[in-house]
Formats: C-alpha cells, sequence, structure tokens
C-alpha cells in the first residue's frame, strides 16, 4: 500500500492524534492536512508490509507476550490476563500480565514505528475453543519481511525463556492441546527414588532414542517410542515420568482416554499436532479398555463409557510418526488387564515395574529427609525394620509418615514404624 493511502486511512483513525505522532511522521501528517501533497512524493516509493497473525496460530499468545514485554509499555489501551507462576522457592505467585488491547496500538521496534491492530470479530467464534475470533495485524513501512520474522522469533524465544527450568503440562481441548496450569518447576529426577538402577535405565534408553533419529529412519522404523510403567498406586509412576520430562526438557501431554468426547479421528488428530519436545501420557490405561480375552460381561460394563474403540487406539499409536522424536508413556496398576496387542512391541518397547518399596529405597527416602548426625546408620536400621513389618509398602506411604514425623526424633520415628507399616496403602 502506498504511503498516501495509509495516512489517509490513518486519518479515519480514532487513535490517529497519538498513534500518528508516535508513528513518527506528524510532519508528514500536517503537510497533508495542508494540502502539500507535493511533499509526500519523498514517501511514494516507500510500500507497507503487513503481517496477520490469527488466534489459531502457535505465535499468536508469543506475540501479544512479546508485545506486552517490548512495546506495550507505551500504549494506554491494556487488557489483563493473570496466570500462576511458581518460584524457585516452590511457591506459586499470581502473575498480572498486561497485554495490548483490542484496537490499535504503535510501538517501535529498532529504528521502524510498528502499527499493531488486535481485532475481535464479534460473530465469528473459534470452533473448537468456542471463543471469539480473533486476530493481530502488524503493519510497518518496506518491504523487508526479515523484520517480521525476527520479532516472530524473538516472541518464541521469550516464551521459551520463560519457561526455562519449568515443565508445562498440557490437555487436550477441542482439537487441541492447551497448557493445563501454571508451568511446574522441574522436579529434579534423583528425587525419585526407584529400585538400584531402573531410573538410570529408562532415562538412558529415552536419550539414546533422541539423540538417534537417523538409526530410525535409516531402517524405515517410525520415530517413536512406547513405555509402560506398571506397578500397585503410590510407587511414582507419574511422578517419575513428570521427573523425567524435566531432565530431557520436555513438556508432558496428558490425554484422558476415557473422556466421553474423545473420539477415534480426535485422537488421531491430537496426537499428530502435539507439541514438540513433549511426552504423551496415557495414565491408567486399563481403565480405558479391557483385555479381548474378557468375559462379555465385563466387556459390558466398559461398553458406552468413552467413544474411542479399540482398534482406533492401536491405529492411532501406529500412527504417531514424526520427524520430532515421540514418546508415549502408559501407566497401569493392572497390567494383567491390558490386552497383548496394546502393548507389544513397537507399542511398547519398554515395559518396567514399579512396585513396593526395597530396603534400599526407603533408606535413600530416609536420607532425604533426615540430616542427622549418623543419619545413614539410622536409615539402614529404619528400613530393616519397616520392610521386616511390612513388604508392601509405597514410597507415598514412607513419604507421608516422614511427613508426619519431619520434626520427631530418630527414636519416636523408629518406634512409631509399626503404624507406618499398617497404614493404608496410598
Ligand atoms: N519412588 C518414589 N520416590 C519419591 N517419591 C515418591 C515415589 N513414589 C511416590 N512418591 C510420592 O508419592 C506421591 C504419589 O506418587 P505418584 O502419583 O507418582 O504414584 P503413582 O505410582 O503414579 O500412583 P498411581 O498409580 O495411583 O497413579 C507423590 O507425592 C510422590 O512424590
Amino acid at each position: 500500500m502506498p504511503l498516501t493511502e495509509y495516512i489517509s486511512a490513518l486519518s479515519d483513525n480514532p487513535y490517529f492524534g497519538a498513534g500518528f505522532g508516535l508513528f513518527g511522521v506528524g510532519a508528514g501528517a500536517a503537510l497533508l492536512r495542508k494540502g502539500f501533497q507535493s511533499s509526500l512524493i519523498l514517501f511514494r516509493r516507500h510500500y507497507m508490509i503487513t503481517l496477520e497473525v490469527p488466534c489459531r496460530d502457535k505465535s499468536y499468545q508469543w506475540l501479544l507476550q512479546w508485545m506486552t514485554a517490548k512495546g506495550a509499555k507505551q500504549t494506554q489501551h491494556l487488557s489483563v490476563e493473570t496466570s500462576f507462576e511458581q518460584k524457585d522457592s516452590g511457591l506459586i505467585k499470581t502473575k498480572y500480565d498486561f497485554i495490548p488491547n483490542i484496537g490499535t496500538h504503535f510501538f517501535r521496534y529498532g529504528r521502524t514505528w510498528i502499527k499493531v491492530e488486535r481485532t475481535r470479530e464479534q460473530h465469528t467464534l473459534d470452533l473448537h475453543m468456542g471463543t471469539p475470533w480473533e486476530t493481530v495485524q502488524l503493519t510497518a513501512f518496506g518491504k523487508d519481511k526479515h523484520m517480521f520474522f525476527s520479532i516472530l522469533e524473538e516472541a518464541r524465544q521469550l516464551a521459551l525463556d520463560q519457561h526455562e527450568g519449568k515443565t508445562i503440562m498440557y490437555n487436550a481441548l477441542g482439537s487441541e492441546w492447551r497448557p493445563l496450569g501454571h508451568p511446574r518447576r522441574k522436579r529434579p529426577i534423583s528425587s525419585v527414588i526407584l529400585d538400584t538402577g531402573k531410573s538410570e535405565k529408562i532415562l538412558k534408553d529415552c536419550q539414546e532414542f533422541i539423540s538417534n533419529p537417523s538409526w530410525y529412519i535409516n531402517r524405515g522404523i517410525p520415530y517413536r517410542r512406547g513405555y509402560l510403567l506398571y506397578g500397585p498406586p503410590g510407587c511414582g509412576k507419574s511422578s517419575y515420568i513428570t521427573a523425567l520430562a524435566g531432565e530431557l526438557g520436555f513438556s508432558i501431554c496428558i490425554l484422558n482416554l476415557s473422556e466421553r468426547s474423545l473420539s477415534d479421528d480426535r485422537l488421531n488428530h491430537l496426537l499428530s499436532v502435539a507439541p514438540q519436545q513433549s511426552i504423551i501420557l496415557l495414565e491408567d490405561i486399563d481403565a480405558a479398555f479391557v483385555s479381548r480375552e474378557d468375559t462379555t460381561q465385563q466387556k459390558a460394563a466398559y461398553e458406552g463409557l468413552n467413544r474411542i474403540t479399540f482398534s482406533g487406539l492401536l491405529n492411532c499409536l501406529d500412527g504417531v510418526a514424526s520427524t520430532e522424536a515421540r514418546i508415549v508413556f502408559m501407566t497401569t496398576n493392572y497390567i494383567k488387564r491390558l490386552d497383548p496387542a496394546l502393548i507389544r512391541p513397537g507399542r511398547v518397547d519398554m515395559q518396567e515395574y514399579i512396585g513396593w518399596c526395597s530396603q534400599s529405597q526407603i533408606e535413600q527416602m530416609y536420607l532425604r529427609f533426615y540430616d542427622e548426625e549418623d543419619a545413614a546408620r539410622h536409615a539402614k536400621l529404619f528400613a530393616e525394620k519397616a520392610t521386616q513389618l511390612n513388604p508392601n509398602i509405597s514410597p507415598a506411604q514412607v513419604q507421608g509418615y516422614f511427613m508426619l514425623h519431619k520434626h520427631s526424633s530418630f527414636k519416636d520415628v523408629i518406634d512409631n514404624c509399626e503404624s507406618l507399616c499398617q497404614s493404608r496403602k496410598i
């Protein structure tokens, strides 16, 4: 669009006075108003470039945040976006971000003034989200598209920096993945104590997988890997997957297969659009399907519970392939209820039992909670006694017991050990 048209369009705009002043060509506008059309000849060769970012695009939120951080301070028309942020201390604080409101704004990027129009359609809905359709349009002088590339790249980088050291959990909403709650502080993998060597074995397998795409591509094998963690409740399956995601720098996409609105098509779509570098987590996979060997009565009990079919799930899992490493984790308390087809190699490449506390696990947990003198000997004595009294204690029970006795003396901790060993399994 030539500059002359652009300036006359601007003069129709309610923000014209302030905006044009900011635009830095106030003098040009004054000349135009006084009829000095010829002075614009100087500008005739200039063109406008525009960039439209619809709300469905991943860059949309990043761009709004970036404008907030960089340019929106110069605008008076703001709207608030409230979020929750977890501090390093673990405390969760409420955070208010002011983002440019619906309307026109101007901000400066380098030496260029940029006009930003954020619009919201009154009559068009984003059908997936049920929210009004929005767009942001950036307009600047010139022909250099690279400025927009660098703005988008800066916006992306800013969003990444904000999540540095955090694990983002995503939830499926409609046909999209949306962040679930606030990004959580990464849980150190060493804080989830599994039986000797298990944690290292799974981590090593994942790392090898991620760092070796060519091995899969050269052999024509889909670049994905499936894991199944099974065992009693409260033994650390979910905690370990969260910690592992943090260690790998991945986010987690949680899928609830029992959700009524989940169809085969939607599942397929969700798996194919999952954010890059994320673990797909299918928790309690036994709750969604029964084994094909189960009786018709058992099957009837499940019938009507969800719309996704077993064969649909198998197809979706087989179809999960991308140039990005795709990792799928499933968890269950009841491995025997799973259909063998679901956990055959190719769909589940590694199965690991995450079970009751071994003596060494209890010792390590003790040492994470207590640091008194002679803690190592106390840990050993406590672990021996606890496992003798009850070999089926979950780490969740041990954690609960230690929290209850965090200020107690060692004598109290070991003397009350019976209450831990009799306590209901968590
Ligand atoms: N191995 C472990 N090391 C440290 N903490 C653990 C461990 N296992 C469980 N916990 C603690 O117990 C609680 C419950 O653990 P988690 O939810 O990971 O268990 P789970 O095996 O996934 O249970 P479920 O099968 O019921 O989903 C968490 O607070 C976690 O910190």
